[in-house]
């Protein structure tokens, strides 16, 4: 086909589409017809209804309830076809001959499948089914798809990518070397969203591998900033989703997703890709259940803030004492010596009987399968047991409590929160515990959380089937271990050691030693941002791994005052400018809250947005945040202000700048007055 003909065969595709749309409408119509004539008939039968025709009556229901939910779901997959039937083609030749089908077959892929009423247009195949593989892996000749059956060799002659907007064909690119490459730049050159886009035209041969695994229990994409962790772990969800159809819904999965305005960004894909949303929770959402909001705690963000602040050295003692894995492993080892010491039982005499210590001792512990704190009950049953048959009548209730305390008392302490506290007096190091004005600091949350697990036991979420877990990063050792015990469900889990806004993070390695079973794959394409901003930002912070996208754009900007005066007038001037051109979104990026409501107010009056760790919303616009909460983001433009020498110090501080400058897509400024921080070149 030529273009001429591609454009005709749009035409009858719309076509055909608009057909259905109509077929569906109509028999939605004599649905709901069926439907309340029924409701009338029902009705009107109330008074001489028994039992089972109430039954009969509710499944009708249900069956109608199911088929509308049907009627709305094909209509909305419809509409979403005829804006942008297909996105690309390929010719396959396949081996062998299948029944009288002609050897040589374009294959049509869009975002979901379509057939045809007309026979001389062709299927659409959904982008996840296994033949559709082959337009993310193979250029022209020789190629191969995986199906259930097995795998199917062939031929790819021909290979073309469009862009459809509005039913309309923007461009058709016919493929040679490359030519991936040039829709791929094309969709890159277009201005930022408030919601993420999906990539299902562009995904990359690496990053098909990844979305399309299988197979994998533990997934762990380590990839540089802006390589496309995020997009291919919603993708990767989308696949599974239409794989396993039979097995796993959207509700059976579940995101830890860092903060509500990151997990309302990424909450278009799923939907546009024919998904219902998944759950999402954060990790101090998940720790206030798991410890049954009794107690209260530092967040995540206030734990970031305190170490940037970096005032009180016993503090970040606490916090890096507990970010390793050695940690994990001194946790167990404690548990290992709470058995054999926590409950050291005494003899108990309950009138005249006398039960032996050793005996007490002896049921303890043949009571292991149990967690440490829920064997007491049984004991004190075995011990009751003994009473009964030395005396030959039931007991007493105050015998009955005399025992209950007798084993209490021969335990130190009885709660999980006395039990953590044991384990730094057991290490001899008391200092590494506070707990001032009883708020537990974030970095005792997971390890109580795990002490609880194993000394009282916890029922894991066996309702969860996949487990996400993006910015790994930032979650610790113990963190994981926690999650190893309570989701024991395939889990992918993303993030970049050199995006850690957690001082003490985790290492693609602490984490591994966590999930010895995962497979680590890695992503050294960024595609975010154009080439000078990530050079920019490489000189900030190197990464040899890192491969930049050949797209050019304006050269970062940094930009020195003498007075902070200045520095406020550009800031001013900058988000005028930006007013004026063409993009949607600028982030100003800064290091603190103290800094981000500076600027906040600095630019009341215009059309600006402060986001915060309450905030639930990403808006279009203006956004000023600080970096830890834009982790994630991707905006048009981003200002960083303040990169001062006295702001910007520590490694830490390297890594916050690094991430403010990966969030730009297109245009990149910083600003400081005075001395410029050491990490920005002259
Ligand atoms: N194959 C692709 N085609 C088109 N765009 C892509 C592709 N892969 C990634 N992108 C784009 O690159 C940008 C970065 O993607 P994403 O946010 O998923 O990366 P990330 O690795 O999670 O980033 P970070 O760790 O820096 O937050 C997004 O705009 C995404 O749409």
């Amino acid at each position: 086909m030529t273009e001429e003909e591609e454009r005709s065969y749009l035409d009858l595709i719309l076509q055909q589409l608009e057909w259905a749309l109509r077929e569906i409408n109509s028999e939605t119509k004599r649905f709901s017809k069926e439907f309340r004539e029924e409701q009338r008939y029902l009705y009107d039968q109330r008074s001489g209804m028994d039992e089972a025709d109430l039954v009969s009556a509710g499944q009708s229901h249900k069956r109608f309830a199911f088929q509308g939910q049907v009627g709305i779901e094909a209509r909305r997959k419809i509409t979403k076809l005829s804006e942008s039937p297909y996105f690309g083609r390929i010719d396959f030749t396949r081996e062998g001959a299948i029944g009288s089908l002609p050897k040589c077959l374009p294959i049509y892929i869009g975002v979901h499948s379509f057939i045809p009423q007309d026979s001389s247009a062709y299927p659409i195949y959904d982008w996840r089914a296994p033949v559709s593989s082959m337009f993310y892996d193979f250029e022209l000749g020789e190629a191969w798809y995986q199906t259930p059956a097995g795998k199917v060799n062939g031929r790819i002659e021909l290979r073309r990518q469009y862009r459809i907007r509005q039913g309309r064909m923007e461009y058709m690119i016919e493929n040679s070397v490359n030519i991936q490459d040039d829709v791929l730049q094309k969709e890159l050159r277009l201005s930022s969203d408030d919601k993420m886009k999906n990539i299902v035209a562009t995904i990359q041969r690496d990053q098909n591998a990844i979305i399309r695994n299988e197979t994998s229990p533990v997934l762990i994409i380590q990839g540089v900033a802006g390589s496309g962790k995020t997009s291919i772990a919603i993708h990767r969800i989308a696949f599974l989703l239409y794989r396993f159809k039979d097995e796993i819904r959207s509700s059976d999965i579940l995101i830890i997703s860092p903060n509500k305005v990151f997990a309302d960004y990424i909450s278009n894909v799923l939907p546009e890709l024919g998904e219902a949303n998944i759950p999402e929770i954060g990790m101090e959402e998940l720790a206030g259940d798991l410890l049954d909001n009794r107690f209260r705690f530092q967040t995540f963000l206030q734990q970031v803030f305190t170490t940037i602040n970096a005032q009180d050295p016993s503090f970040l003692e606490r916090l890096q004492f507990k970010s390793t894995a050695d940690f994990v492993r001194d946790l167990n080892r404690y548990f290992v010596h709470l058995e054999n010491h926590w409950f050291s039982a005494a003899t108990i005499q309950v009138g005249r009987v006398t039960v032996p210590a050793a005996f007490v001792q002896e049921k303890f512990r043949a009571l292991q399968r149990l967690p440490l704190l829920n064997r007491m009950p049984e004991v004190a049953s075995e011990v009751q047991q003994y009473v009964r048959t030395a005396l030959g009548r039931k007991l007493s209730g105050a015998e009955k409590s005399q025992i209950r305390e007798a084993l209490v008392g021969a335990s130190e302490r009885a709660t999980v929160l006395e039990l953590y506290r044991g384990f730094y007096q057991w290490l001899h190091r008391d200092d590494l515990f506070e707990m001032p004005g009883n708020v537990l600091e974030y970095a005792d949350v997971f390890p109580l959380i795990y002490c609880k697990i194993r000394l009282e036991g916890m029922e894991p979420y066996h309702h969860v089937k996949h487990l996400v877990v993006d910015e790994m990063q930032d979650y610790t050792p113990i963190q994981y271990a926690v999650l190893l015990r309570l989701f024991p469900a395939k889990k992918t889990i993303l993030g970049d050691t050199s995006q850690a806004v957690n001082l003490y993070s985790s290492s693609a390695t602490d984490i591994e030693k966590v999930f010895p079973q995962a497979d680590i794959v890695k992503l050294h394409q960024s595609y975010r941002s154009t080439w000078e901003i990530t050079h920019f930002a490489l000189h900030i912070k190197a990464n040899p791994e890192l491969i930049a996208m050949e797209r050019h754009g304006l050269v970062p900007e940094v930009k020195g005052f003498h007075t902070t005066d200045e520095e406020d007038e550009e800031l001013r001037r900058l988000v005028e400018q930006f007013s004026h051109s063409n993009h949607q979104m600028l982030a100003i990026l800064c290091k603190t809250p103290t800094q981000a409501k500076k600027v906040h107010s600095l630019l009341e009056g215009s059309n600006v947005y402060l986001l915060t760790e309450e905030s639930t919303h990403f808006k279009e616009g203006v956004v000023i945040a600080t970096i830890p909460l834009a982790k994630g983001l991707e905006f048009d433009e981003v200002i960083v202000p303040f990169a001062s020498a006295e702001h910007y110090q520590s490694e830490s501080d390297r890594n916050l700048l690094y991430v403010a400058c990966t969030r730009a897509m297109h245009e990149l400024t910083v600003t400081f007055t005075g001395e410029r921080t050491r990490f920005l070149a002259a």
